[in-house]
């Protein structure tokens, strides 16, 4: 189901418009949507109405007129602006005579394209096999007449065939759910974890294309624990990341943390692919600190960030802290960066001055309950030393007869792991 080809056909994009305030913007959005799938938009078809029709989602006229401009010009396939019922998505390629799919089928074939990780395709198999649970159909010769439903209402032979469809599919859908569940996608960020101690986790997360791989190479390229660290792949393309890439960085004061990568929202993104890539997100989930990476150069940014904040709730992350960070400022002549005002960072992901200024951003929320104490660790705790070494921003050590005196800033747990060898100053 997954190994769609790449295709390049040409495209007539409709949708309509219930006077919602962003419609236009989704619509240039579907046609980069479009793109993204290698098609080529060349016909847009608009309809002004309070609700879609029920059996056929525009009105009669309209569906005529989207039948006659896509021969025009030679479309093969009508992409329609929302996610459609299975009935109306039926009568539509009936009248029309064209391939009709709808915007979350687009979304989810862009996935399947991109996906190149088992868990990725995994994901993306069982957000495709959930949506084409509702569409299988025993018969579609008739025009059915109300949207939802659809096949069962059908009798007779194709009943049968239609049940044990079903039942193939929710098996599938069971054992790419046990098969992800095995491989635990989450576990990345807790192996690292458990090598490091409990390093705090900050989080990249924003609409896709806003730059959240390139500040993760950037700060890598500072701030990489070991200099062979992989970068992750960035690319001026929708979907570039599906899977997350967790990081360890080191700042220059010797403190530690992850930092994790991972896969961007869009407008109306489907439920299905919500869900089914929830394993990816948990590393936002469980992050101590987001950073929302906006691309400040494009005139939508507000609808990006309403969406990237909406999607986030419906992930349930909420209470998180979070810096909003409004990237590609190069791209604006009239803005000056790197600025910092309060949460909100103005920057460049290219620009190293910028990326040191992120990370004391970083530092200052992370490690806000940081503190500076001088620990006596007698010489039989040898691995204490090493971990302090390892772990927190060690500033002095000295060598004395009753053990190794190190002064260091340390947090909260931290703290009270060496609480026992604190020096109390006299
Ligand atoms: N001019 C400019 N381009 C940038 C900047 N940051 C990123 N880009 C470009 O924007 C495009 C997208 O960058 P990515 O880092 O792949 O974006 P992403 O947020 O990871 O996107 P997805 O993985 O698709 O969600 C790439 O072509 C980058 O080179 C910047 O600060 N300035
Ligand atoms: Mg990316």
């Amino acid at each position: 189901m997954q190994d769609n080809q790449p295709q390049s056909e040409l495209v007539l994009i409709a949708g309509i418009s219930r006077g919602q305030d962003n419609f236009d913007y989704s619509m240039t959005e579907l046609t980069e949507l479009a793109k993204a799938h290698g098609d080529t938009v060349v016909a847009d078809v608009r309809q002004n109405l309070d609700r879609a029709i029920g059996a056929t989602y525009f009105g009669k006229g309209k569906v005529d007129e989207i039948a006659e401009l896509a021969r025009a010009n030679d479309a093969t396939t009508v992409i329609i602006n929302d996610e459609l019922s299975p009935s109306q998505l039926r009568n539509l390629n009936k009248l029309i005579g064209l391939h009709v799919i709808d915007r979350t089928q687009l979304i989810l074939d862009i996935f399947a394209d991109r996906a190149k990780s088992k868990a990725a395709k995994t994901q993306v198999e069982i957000a495709q096999l959930q949506y084409a649970l509702p569409r299988l159909h025993p018969s579609a010769n008739k025009l059915d007449q109300q949207g939802g439903g659809g096949g069962l209402a059908n009798r007779g032979a194709g009943e049968t065939k239609l049940e044990m469809d079903k039942r193939v599919l929710n098996k599938r859908i069971a054992r790419l759910r046990r098969e992800l569940k095995e491989a635990d996608v989450g576990a990345q960020v807790r192996r690292v974890q458990r090598d490091t101690n409990a390093v705090p986790v900050v989080a990249l997360v924003g609409y896709t294309n806003a730059g959240k791989s390139t500040t993760m190479n950037g700060l890598l390229d500072l701030y990489a624990d070991h200099p062979e660290t992989k970068q992750v792949f960035e690319k001026d393309m929708l979907f570039a990341t599906l899977d997350t890439s967790v990081r360890q960085l080191t700042l220059p004061d010797n403190r530690k943390f992850l930092l994790s990568d991972t896969v961007g929202f869009v407008s109306k993104l489907p439920h299905h692919l919500i869900d089914a890539f929830k394993a990816t997100l948990a590393e936002a989930a469980n992050a101590d600190l987001l950073i929302q990476v906006v691309d400040y150069s494009d005139p939508h940014y507000p609808e990006m960030m309403q969406i990237t904040e909406q999607t986030l709730k419906t992930i349930g992350i909420h209470d998180i802290p979070m810096i909003t960070a409004y990237n590609k400022a190069d791209k604006r002549p009239d803005t000056h960066y790197p600025e910092l005002n309060g949460d909100q960072f103005i920057y460049s992901a290219q620009d190293p001055a910028s990326l040191h200024q992120l990370a004391r951003l970083i530092t200052k929320h992370i490690f806000a309950d940081a503190e500076t104490h001088t620990y006596l660790i007698p010489f039989s705790e040898g691995q204490l030393v090493d971990f302090m070494n390892r772990e927190t921003a060690v500033s002095a050590t000295d060598y004395t007869d009753d053990g190794t005196r190190i002064t260091a800033t340390v947090n909260a747990a931290q703290a009270g792991r060496l609480a026992q060898y604190l020096v109390t100053e006299s």
